[in-house]
């Protein structure tokens, strides 16, 4: 897709679709729960959640799609099942979604079924035997059906080991302590979880215990990195809106930094997602940023200038970081994004690639990216993409800045947002 160079002052003020990590977790807590939830604005613009939804309706939830809500998301009824699934036999098929497959694969560990879980090519490049290794302590069946460590893996026969302890990693993905978190209150008896190492995108882990709560188990940290699960009687049923997908807003919020005004809406600093601090980030390199009660507000104001900063508890709003160091007065540094390597795609090989193209000088460790931005950014360049939304997302932002640009592949935005590209032309031209 070519994108125009803009000159335009972007002024917007946005309602964006739900978010993924939110939906993620929501749906399969509802389907587990005692009665029948309803959650609005679920995000039937991104692929990841469609997965999730498709998944538990093939393991047997009775799902009502009820109301359209704005901006390509719907209201859903969900039929909980009382932990108790409907199918007991199952190859769920999970995309390239983090976050379902390792979700899943720890719910469905945890119940009687056998059940296989697999993806495209990249998932079985994705690594989950932290996750599989923790829930091995407790009595869970596990085989890994191609390469060891990957999906796809076939879970079956559970018989639970009365564990009361399980060490986790949480070094590779906070996704696996969620895993857990959200599979254990199945089992009803206290447990304690404990990080073995270090943890990860912590804010994620933040919003699983939010939610749990939420859904009436009140999952503690009793000391630092160690979590303990309450006896329970499982999950309960619950209305709830989906907040809009924070992530996604960053992409917005960075063309207010580059030259606009932009409000998005349902977000503030009492967000659930960690990717709300993400405006704090602009402001430090120049921004004028303003959190009100239910929206965020993001003006260009002096020239950006570049920071050095550690993205661990954001890594994919990292990225739209990374874009924005071009545009930067200096010398940008993100540190803490080791991660990037094991996502859609090794997204610190993809950034440096497509930002030395752009003309500028990048250089990176294991967990971190130096960015020199180029005196004249390159126009015009071919920006690949490598299947991964987050590329195709932040690199349109040179066209904010003006400078003509093509991103290949932009249909790969639909892993969280197939209308990104609508919603882009409306606000940039
Ligand atoms: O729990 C979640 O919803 C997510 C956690 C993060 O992954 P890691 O914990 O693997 O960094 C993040 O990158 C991903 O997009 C969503
Ligand atoms: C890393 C991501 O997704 P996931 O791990 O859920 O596939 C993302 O959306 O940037």
């Amino acid at each position: 897709m070519e994108l125009a160079a803009s000159n335009k002052y972007i002024n917007a003020n946005l309602d964006l679709p739900g978010s993924k990590s939110i939906a993620n977790r929501v749906l399969p807590l509802a389907a587990m729960a005692n009665g029948v939830s309803t959650i609005h604005n679920v995000p039937d613009v991104g692929e990841d959640v469609q997965l999730m939804l498709q998944a538990l309706s093939q393991l047997g939830i009775k799902i009502e799609r009820i109301r359209t809500d704005v901006n390509g998301c719907s209201s859903y009824k969900i039929y909980g099942c009382g932990g108790k699934l409907p199918v007991a036999d199952a190859e769920l098929f999970l995309g390239n979604s983090g976050t379902s497959i390792r979700f899943l694969s720890a719910m469905l560990a945890l119940t009687p079924g056998s059940y296989i879980l697999t993806g495209i090519a990249r998932m079985k490049e994705r690594p989950i035997k932290d996750l599989i290794f923790a829930l091995s302590q407790l009595g869970c069946q596990i085989d890994y059906l191609e390469n060891d460590g990957f999906p796809p893996i076939k879970v079956g026969g559970f018989v639970d080991n009365a564990a009361s302890e399980v060490a986790i990693s949480g070094r590779v993905s906070s996704q696996y302590l969620t895993g857990v978190l959200m599979a254990l209150p199945l089992l009803g008896r206290m447990v304690q979880i404990r990080i073995k190492d270090e943890l990860i995108s912590r804010p994620y882990v933040d919003i699983t215990l939010q939610l749990l709560e939420l859904f009436g188990v009140k999952a503690s940290e009793i000391e630092e990195n160690v979590f303990q699960i309450p006896v329970s009687d499982g999950y309960k049923a619950i209305e709830y809106t989906v907040e809009p997908d924070a992530s996604s807003a960053s992409y917005f919020l960075a063309m207010g930094a580059i030259n606009g005004d932009v409000i998005v809406n349902h977000l503030s600093a009492t967000s659930l997602q960690g990717d709300r601090n993400f405006a704090r980030i602009l402001e430090r390199m120049g921004a004028k940023v303003t959190y009100n009660d239910t929206s965020i507000h993001v003006k260009a104001s002096d020239d950006l200038k570049a920071i050095t900063v550690n993205m661990e508890d954001m890594p994919d709003v990292a990225m739209t970081i990374a874009v924005l160091a071009l545009f930067a007065d200096g010398i940008t540094t993100i540190n803490g994004i080791a991660s990037w390597k094991v996502k859609e795609t090794d997204r610190l090989f993809a950034i440096y690639t497509e930002l030395i193209k752009l003309g500028a000088e990048v250089s990176y460790t294991d967990d971190s990216i130096t960015i020199v931005p180029p005196e004249k950014i390159n126009t015009n360049i071919s920006i690949d993409t490598y299947n991964d939304h987050r590329m195709a997302m932040c690199f349109s932002l040179l066209a904010v800045a003006g400078i003509p640009v093509v991103i290949n592949d932009y249909e790969c935005v639909g892993k969280t947002f197939a209308n990104y590209f609508d919603l882009f032309k409306q606000i940039v031209y």
